[in-house]
């Protein structure tokens, strides 16, 4: 069990609100299509918001913890995360992947405490008839708040539990974890060692950018690998490219 997360950062261009990167989404889908030819099983696919949703939410003043309770402004931002999902799926399926799609927004909340609950009996029935699952940061119900944004982050973590995957990739804008010198970091293994070279996202972003995919990540026993899209194919075909976070 594989759960990949294709970031924002790669597949818009995260600095203009709504802007596909279609390049390199087509990239991405050429090395998913391509391992799923040579027998990948398996693989759900996350993706993040990049210049879709992280600006809506934005301009709404809704994070992760701030909600809102008024549906167009929740429907702003999960419209325009399924307008990006759609377009992550016709790339796939272009390339005869059987991807489909799951929104969290109708199926996922948190508690009063802020605890996820996410169903996964669906994805799962979904990879057993040979589907490939592509769900996506979205809103979400949440006690005592109205609706809050999810993280792609926060699905690959949840999922990569529930699914008790094997292998949890995230694909992003960097070849991996950066320090000072602009070298990537092998290994990842507490928040304290590198929390100084750790930051935001350069973009607009509502969820903690790499600081917060860190953290998030580190909260997992699968370990999880950061990496850039040059090395997607190899993550695919079981190598642990960029930072490993463990
Ligand atoms: N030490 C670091 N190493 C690498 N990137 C860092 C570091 N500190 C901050 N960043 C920022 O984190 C960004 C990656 O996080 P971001 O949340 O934007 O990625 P993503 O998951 O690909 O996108 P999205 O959240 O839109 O899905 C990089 O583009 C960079 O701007
Ligand atoms: C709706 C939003 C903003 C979700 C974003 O998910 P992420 O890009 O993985 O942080």
């Amino acid at each position: 069990m594989i759960v990949l997360k294709l970031g924002g950062s790669v597949i818009t261009e995260k600095d203009r609100p709504e802007t596909l990167d279609g390049a390199a989404l087509e990239r991405a889908a050429d090395a998913i299509a391509a391992a799923l030819d040579a027998g990948l099983e398996n693989l759900v696919i996350v993706h993040g918001g990049g210049s879709f949703g992280h600006h809506n939410a934005s301009e709404h003043g809704i994070s992760t913890t701030a909600g809102t309770r008024d549906a167009s402004a929740a429907l702003d931002v999960h419209g325009a995360m399924k307008t990006l999902n759609q377009f992550v799926l016709s790339r796939l399926l272009d390339r005869d992947v059987d991807a489909v799609p799951v929104h969290p927004f109708s199926a996922a909340h948190r508690d009063g405490a802020g605890q996820l609950s996410l169903p996964t009996g669906q994805i799962e029935t979904m990879l057993g008839e040979g589907f490939v699952p592509v769900i996506h940061g979205d809103m979400i119900a949440h006690a005592g708040a109205g609706a809050t944004v999810i993280s792609g982050d926060e699905l690959v973590a949840a999922l990569a539990r529930a699914l008790e995957a094997d292998r949890v990739g995230l694909c992003s804008t960097v070849p991996g974890v950066l320090d000072d010198d602009n070298a990537v970091i092998d290994r990842i293994g507490d928040f304290e060692t590198v929390a100084d070279v750790l930051g935001a996202s350069d973009a607009t972003d509502v969820t903690g950018g790499m600081a917060g995919k860190v953290q998030t990540l580190l909260e997992l026993e699968a370990e999880a690998s950061i990496f850039g899209l040059e090395a997607l194919a190899s993550f695919l075909e079981g190598e642990n490219p960029g930072t490993t976070i463990d």
